[in-house]
């Protein structure tokens, strides 16, 4: 079956509209005027099916039974502080690149390759679609730089701590969230204070005032923002809560939102098709792109950041 999603799109992403229909070919799955996707992985399953028997299945769920038992509200705080000094290091956006060429991340079902490939994937995906949104491109190729919190450099944070998908703490754990019997565990679980819809939060409060379950996307954004990215507002999001999937794939957490986060959530849905499903074992050639994303990196970023 190909589904032909047609997007109908302005400069700014105000009216994305998506719609299905159905073809006769059985195995691909077509995403805004052209993108092909596999309708498996590379395992050979569904995207994101973390009950599926393979080899990967055991890992990935222990990886979010310490994912969830660790993510609590003092954990957060605390490293939102820490990591937020900036101070570990100084480096180019491209040296980031080549220094996750070096990780794997044991929360994903769906890839065992270098997460340089990863990002390369994405980032060209996107480009192939969008070809006029350089913005969009670039966010592709950092969006998980995060993940060099896993770096000895950076304290070698645990896989628990830099992957997996992203929850706000302080209010009660959304059932969408995967492997969600685990929270049973969390010490937040049982406080009264945190353990209600709204927990420590208010209707409308918007995800700016939300503390996010600890993790390469928080630490990026900080990253980009701290250091004066020029990347438009849309793109600091997509960074931020590209992970969020019980919000942008369940539609939890919505009371949270505000205005301007509904508005960018239209770009993070176009985002996490190419993020998802450009998963492959399909080997982008670096040198011949690198050109391309350097004098991005340039447009947008200064030559060396605080990381
Ligand atoms: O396992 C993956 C991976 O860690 C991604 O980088 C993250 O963005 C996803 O949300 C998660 O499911
Ligand atoms: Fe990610
Ligand atoms: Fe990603």
């Amino acid at each position: 079956m190909t589904i032909l999603i047609d997007r109908n799109s302005d400069q700014n992403g105000d009216e994305i509209v998506e719609k299905n229909q159905v073809n006769e070919k059985e195995t691909e799955l077509v995403l805004d005027g052209g993108f092909v996707a596999p309708q498996t992985n590379s395992f050979g399953q569904t995207f994101r099916d973390y009950g599926a028997e393979s080899e990967r299945r055991r890992s990935v769920e222990e990886f979010y039974k310490t994912n969830h038992i660790g993510q609590t509200v003092d954990f957060v705080r605390k490293m939102r502080e820490e990591y937020g000094k900036l101070n570990r290091t100084e480096m180019s956006i491209w040296e980031c690149c080549e220094l996750l060429n070096e990780f794997k991340d044991e929360s994903d079902p769906d890839l065992d390759e270098p997460q340089i490939e990863h990002l390369l994937q994405t980032a060209e995906a996107i480009r192939r679609d969008y070809p006029d949104q350089d913005w969009l491109h670039l966010t592709g190729l950092i969006h998980d730089l995060g993940k060099v919190l896993l770096h000895p450099s950076f304290g070698e944070l645990p896989q628990w701590a830099v992957v997996g998908d992203t929850y706000p703490v302080g209010c009660a754990f959304d059932e969408s969230i995967v492997h969600h019997k685990y929270f049973k565990e969390n010490p937040d679980y049982n406080k009264p204070s945190y353990n209600t819809k709204y927990g420590i939060y208010t209707e409308g409060c918007g995800l700016d005032n939300v503390f996010m379950s600890w993790g390469h996307d928080d630490y990026m954004y900080l990253v980009a923002k701290e250091n004066q990215t020029t990347l438009p507002s849309a793109g600091l999001f997509i960074i931020r809560y590209h992970s969020f999937y019980p919000l942008h794939k369940s539609e939890a957490y919505k009371h949270l939102m505000n205005d301007e986060d509904r508005e960018n959530m239209k770009w993070l849905k176009v985002f996490n098709k190419y993020d998802l499903y450009s998963k492959s074992k399909v080997r982008v050639n670096v040198e011949e792109v690198k050109p391309y994303y350097l004098s991005l990196i340039n447009k947008y970023f200064p030559a060396k950041l605080k990381w």
